[in-house]
């Protein structure tokens, strides 16, 4: 007992020693800058290295000035920048794009973000190529698969560690449920799966302590598009940022928690997984549990109703779509 709690005590001082760099691509933007304001105020970064083709050093100079130990350096635009911003990185989040405008899909957004997102996960490939990639920019169905390509092709791919970032949805749905229920969001643990965009957003309300909401179609079709409200409340300004941050900064903190020697870190997130393989879905939402190397273990959906059988089957025909269109994009356009 007295010897397991003594080896309990080196493991955590060693882990508190560890050194955590952290890169943002796409540092500049509505979420780059709160997600890195948020980054700088979380002990467990101890470097954070900002990027984006303008703007950044300016968001580094003024997020170097709030009080937290770490060190911050924005990098101007340029490969050799870009390397640099990412050697070492432990974590590498990706919203760099542009955002939707009012009556736009988040697929409509494939033309512009697919060979953004392909060529910066070609500079993580070659200058980051062990760290954990989360990717934000959208349409996340379709840029994930990308950079899976991308790493492939350059012999390096670790599905444990890539991350389409879906966290936004639980939150969402957590929030909804609280104000329809009049609890403490803290307490609304909503499972979702599927993907991030529209119908392959599939809340499973079953699961939670609510299991009578999932015949709630109002609220069901809020979480599927809860992205909507806010691009028509900002009418042409772009999507969600703020809440955007919080849940990026929230996935990467879970992460680093798990790297850390964290037990039982769970997140949901969009990765390379085996539950809809054998149905031609390579990639798939679901809960994970996080650990030092990335994905530890894809938890199952676990049993859903007769409700969420419906909306599962809607997601699984638009999920492969999308992520069959991010493979052959970069069969298509393998870039230099
Ligand atoms: N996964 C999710 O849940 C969510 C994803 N998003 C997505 O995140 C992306 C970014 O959204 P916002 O920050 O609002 O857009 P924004 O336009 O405000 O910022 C994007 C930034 O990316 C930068 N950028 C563009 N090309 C770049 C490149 N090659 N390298 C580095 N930086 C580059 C731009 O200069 C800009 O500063 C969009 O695609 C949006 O749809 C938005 C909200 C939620
Ligand atoms: O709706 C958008 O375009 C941005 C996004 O992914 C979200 O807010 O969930």
């Amino acid at each position: 007992m007295f010897l397991g709690s003594r080896i309990q005590t080196r493991a955590f001082s060693a882990s508190a020693r560890n050194l955590s760099k952290v890169a943002v691509l796409g540092a500049a933007g509505g979420i780059g800058q709160p997600l890195s304001l948020l980054l700088k105020l979380n002990p467990r970064v101890t470097e954070l290295a900002l990027y984006d083709i303008r703007g950044a050093p300016g968001v580094a100079a003024d997020v170097s000035h709030v009080n937290t130990k770490s060190t911050v350096k924005g990098y101007a635009p340029g490969a050799a920048n870009l390397a640099a911003a990412l050697k070492g990185a432990e974590v590498v989040l990706i919203p760099a794009g542009v955002p939707r405008k009012p009556g736009m899909s988040r697929d409509d957004l494939f033309n512009t973000n697919a060979s953004i997102v392909r060529d910066l996960a070609k500079a993580c490939a070659e200058s980051a190529p062990n760290a954990n990639i989360l990717v934000i920019s959208n349409p996340v169905n379709s840029t994930v698969p990308i950079c899976a390509e991308v790493f492939k092709a350059k012999g390096v791919y670790n599905p444990r560690r890539l991350f389409g970032v879906t966290t936004l949805d639980v939150v969402r749905a957590s929030r909804f449920v609280s104000e329809i229920k009049n609890t403490d969001p803290a307490n609304e643990n909503i499972t979702v799966v599927g993907g991030h965009s529209g119908v392959t957003i599939v809340p499973l309300f079953s699961q939670s302590n609510h299991p009578e909401l999932s015949s709630n179609a109002e609220l069901v079709h809020r979480v599927q598009f809860g992205g909507d409200e806010v691009v028509h409340a900002k009418e042409g300004a772009g999507s969600a940022t703020l809440s955007m941050a919080m849940a990026g900064a929230r996935m990467a903190e879970s992460l680093l928690r798990a790297a850390q020697g964290e037990k039982g870190v769970i997140e949901p997130t969009f990765v390379d997984s085996p539950l809809y393989k054998d149905q031609g879905i390579d990639f798939f939402s679901s809960n994970v549990e996080l650990g030092p190397n990335g994905v530890e273990r894809v938890l199952p959906v676990g049993k859903v109703d007769a409700n969420e059988e419906k909306l599962l089957e809607a997601c699984f025909a638009d999920l492969k779509k999308n992520i069959e269109k991010g493979k052959k994009f970069v069969a298509e356009n393998p870039g230099n």
